[in-house]
């Protein structure tokens, strides 16, 4: 009876032993398909309320096909990560051939690395079996190919890392190419002002013309942008691109290592092995079992870095805040409300950080056990298999030739499924690398199509392709004046500060704006400079360049970079070369050349700034150790700070007082000599005789006509024109009235009423005065001394 049972078993294997090949390819399929289909379930994707960010870019349409591979190829298309790549990280040759070689390259070292495995795990087989058939010249013969081996196998594997590193800067500059090249176009637009600006407006649909027409070109678009956080384009190009570029360099590395490995031990096994068919086959059904196990441990990735990311950038974003207005909470003794602001940030995202480390630690061990220790063991039970079987079928009679050939097969197989069941857990592990990929270029993707909408309703809105232009637009025309018709002057979230706003300046017809705060008056300027939009049915002619107009602004802005570079903004150091041979070549013209900036920095008397070649960073520098190798950031110069004059690079924002600072702000409105400038309150922390003589400059030796805002009456006399901001109490909107100015005239009847309102508490007699005086205050509106001036 038992003589019977073994025959028919007998029989049983040799069938299977017949189809093993087909056995052992079929399971490493199946066990690559139940693999990749593990992780986190859409189920549970709904109940985070985390959608798979891809389907926000799919059409309901994408259910229409009913052809799976048109469907798979109609979500590729449209994919954040293709399109990504596809228009930003591919979009120079020179950079989509980096890219493509790195690739390329790590492939290539990653079969090199396979082949080197599957040899190192022969040599371990053929290592153990002459030990066990004492076989010593074999033995010693071995070690030394295995030696061998160790060498290229060591450089393959480190060439794959500086492969991915490689890979990862390419990705990294060509995006970050991109998305500057968008963020601050060559066109001028002001790009960077309309995304942050429209996404602090709550209601962006009211008057922003910009944004309809971005919602009506891309409703799929338009319905994404407020999930990127565009108030902090900074995060999003630096970290989020660093982000994405090292996990899409490493997963070529976590996706195709252990498929290789699994391909190749699967093929290895089934050739090596005469049992291994139902082996792999089993392996298949386990691996799946295992793979269903893990979603039980599995957080959701997705939820986990979305939250860990808003955390870190919120604590970021306080800590900035904190810099840049670190005197006035110096001076103001802000220290524990900020400390406290901190700390409940740092607490928060401290907070959530140990839940996710909790979470990971479940899962990681989840994995480990599950794929290492799980499949490990049934690996084994596998290897043994051959062994006892072939004892069985030889009535364990087995030679002792025979002996060694087993434990030979034994240990090269074990080490293949270990390898195997290794890269398995791998595999498992890099969905996380491909869900964090598609996180990143979905925020990177949606925040380069509002830039790319930002810019394309401007393009729209340009009646011609001339990058110079100083502002385009329908309601736009060009002449030699700055005038404005009819404008209404609307803030982006709708709001009327001025319905009808007309005024009309020539050269040499200096214009005073005046008002009250908040009532528009920077505003009017926005429309100017081009970053509000000129409203129907306003009119506005404008001079055509840029090069015509110049804004000085309270605070003005420095950069960081040497004091010609100050003077110079926004032109480069290329165009101040080219402009010195322009005016070298042109005989007669002024040459603006280092001692003409000299020369403008003694205007504003800050040619003390030419001798400061001292400060404290450069003491600090000379402390540094000489050994260390430190590179100059932010100058090509070398050794910046033994610069001095106008080669001098400091941090010159911090470094001056603010009305330093408006003084240098000057000097570069005096080399750029434009038609028209507008002045606001950009020399409120000059001292007034100083102040008269930097207007008096600017208008008669400059010949600059300003549109100025001011409220020191010293300034009066430089004004021929005024604009007057009225606004009542009870309305929001206010009117405005474009007169003649008579500063003498209006200074006389300001003194008299200051004089007045002192003689008023002696002298009974002047009541009569005071009181006409009153009503034309009154008609004027609630900034009563102010509204007095200019009304006739
Ligand atoms: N980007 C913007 N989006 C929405 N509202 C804005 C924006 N910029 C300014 N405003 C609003 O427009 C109004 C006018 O601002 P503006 O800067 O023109 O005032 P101003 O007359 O120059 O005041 P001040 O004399 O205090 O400088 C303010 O109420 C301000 O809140």
């Amino acid at each position: 009876m038992a003589k019977g049972r073994t025959v028919v078993l007998q029989h049983f294997l040799a069938f299977y032993l017949r189809r093993r090949k087909l056995f052992t390819r079929s399971a490493c399929i199946l066990i690559l398909y139940f693999t990749f289909n593990s992780g986190s379930s859409s189920k549970r994707r709904r109940k985070h309320g985390v959608s798979n960010k891809n389907k926000r870019y799919l059409s309901a349409d994408v259910c229409t096909f009913k052809n799976p591979f048109t469907r798979l190829v109609y979500k590729l298309k449209h994919s954040p990560t293709v399109l990504l790549f596809s228009r930003l990280a591919f979009a120079k040759r020179k950079n989509t051939s980096k890219i493509l070689s790195y690739f390329g390259a790590q492939m290539a070292l990653l079969v090199a690395k396979a082949i080197f495995t599957l040899k190192e795990a022969s040599l371990d087989g053929a290592l153990v079996s002459s030990m066990v058939s004492k076989e010593f010249r074999q033995f010693f013969k071995f070690l030394a190919f295995w030696l061998l081996l160790g060498i290229p196998s060591s450089i393959t594997s480190s060439l794959i890392k500086k492969c991915q590193g490689m890979l990862a800067e390419s990705i990294r500059e060509s995006i970050t190419e991109s998305i500057l090249d968008d963020y601050l176009p060559d066109s001028g637009n002001s790009t960077l002002y309309q995304m942050v600006n429209q996404s602090r407006v709550a209601d962006t649909s009211t008057s922003s013309v910009l944004s309809s027409k971005s919602a009506s070109t891309s409703p799929d678009r338009s319905r994404s942008h407020s999930l990127t956080d565009v108030t902090n384009p900074n995060n999003i190009i630096t970290t989020t691109v660093e982000e994405l570029s090292q996990s899409m360099a490493i997963l070529p590395f976590q996706l195709f290592d252990p498929i290789l490995d699994i391909m190749l031990a699967g093929n290895r096994l089934s050739e090596v092995s005469k049992y291994a068919s139902e082996g792999s086959l089993l392996l298949g059904v386990v691996a799946n079992i295992s793979t269903l196990l893990l979603k039980v441990f599995t957080p959701n990735f997705a939820a986990l870095s979305s939250t860990h990311n808003t955390l870190e950038n919120m604590f970021h974003t306080y800590h900035s805040q904190i810099i840049d207005h670190r005197e006035e909470i110096a001076l103001s003794r802000g220290h524990r409300r900020e400390l406290d602001m901190l700390d409940a940030s740092y607490f928060e995202s401290e907070r959530f950080q140990r839940l996710e480390m909790r979470r990971m630690a479940v899962y990681n061990f989840a994995v480990g056990f599950i794929f290492k220790y799980g499949l490990g063991a049934f690996g084994l039970m596998l290897c043994s298999f051959p062994v006892f079987t072939t004892a069985y079928l030889a009535n364990f009679q087995i030679e002792r030739k025979l002996v060694a050939k087993l434990a030979s097969d034994f240990f090269a197989n074990r080490r293949l499924l270990m390898s195997a069941s290794d890269s398995l857990g791998r595999l498992i592990l890099s969905k996380k690398t491909i869900n964090n990929s598609i996180g990143y270029s979905t925020s990177l993707w949606e925040f380069d199509s509002i830039l790319k909408d930002i810019n394309n309703a401007s393009k729209n809105v340009l009646d011609d392709h001339n990058d110079d232009r100083l502002i385009s637009g329908p309601n736009v025309s060009y002449g030699n004046e700055i005038s404005f018709v009819h404008v209404p002057l609307v803030t982006p979230s709708g709001n009327v500060l001025a319905e009808d706003l007309n005024f009309s300046i020539k050269p040499g017809q200096n214009m005073l704006v005046i008002g009250p705060n908040g009532c528009g008056k920077s505003s009017l300027f926005r429309i100017l400079g081009g970053l509000w939009e000129v409203l129907d049915p306003g009119k506005v002619t404008v001079p055509s360049s840029r090069r015509d107009l110049f804004y000085l602004p309270q605070r003005s802005y420095l950069t960081y970079g040497s004091l010609r570079e100050q003077i110079l903004y926004p032109d480069s150091m290329d165009d101040y070369r080219l402009k010195l041979v322009a005016t070298k070549k042109s005989m007669g013209s002024v040459v603006k050349d280092d001692n003409y900036l000299i020369d403008l920095l003694q205007l504003v008397h800050l040619e003390y700034l030419l001798g400061q070649n001292e400060d404290e960073d450069s003491k600090e520098e000379d402390t540094d150790d000489d050994d260390i190798e430190t590179y100059s950031i932010g100058s090509s110069t070398g050794d910046t700070e033994k610069l001095s004059g106008l080669d001098a690079v400091k941090k010159w924002p911090d470094l001056l007082s603010v009305g330093e600072q408006q003084r240098l702000a000057l000097a570069r409105l005096y080399y750029h000599q434009p038609k028209f400038a507008v002045l606001d309150e950009c020399t409120s922390s000059i001292s007034p005789d100083l102040e008269k003589e930097c207007y008096r400059m600017a208008i008669e030796r400059f010949g600059i006509t300003v549109l100025s805002v001011c409220h020191r009456t010293s300034l009066w006399q430089f004004h021929s024109y005024i604009l007057k901001f009225n606004r009542q109490d009870d309305v929001a909107a206010a009117t405005t009235i474009f007169t003649k100015f008579d500063p003498d005239k209006r200074l006389k009847r300001h003194q008299e009423l200051i004089e007045v309102e002192a003689a008023l508490k002696k002298d009974d007699d002047l009541t009569t005065r005071l009181e006409s005086l009153k009503k034309m205050q009154l008609r004027g509106g609630r900034r009563a001394k102010l509204m007095y001036i200019g009304d006739d």
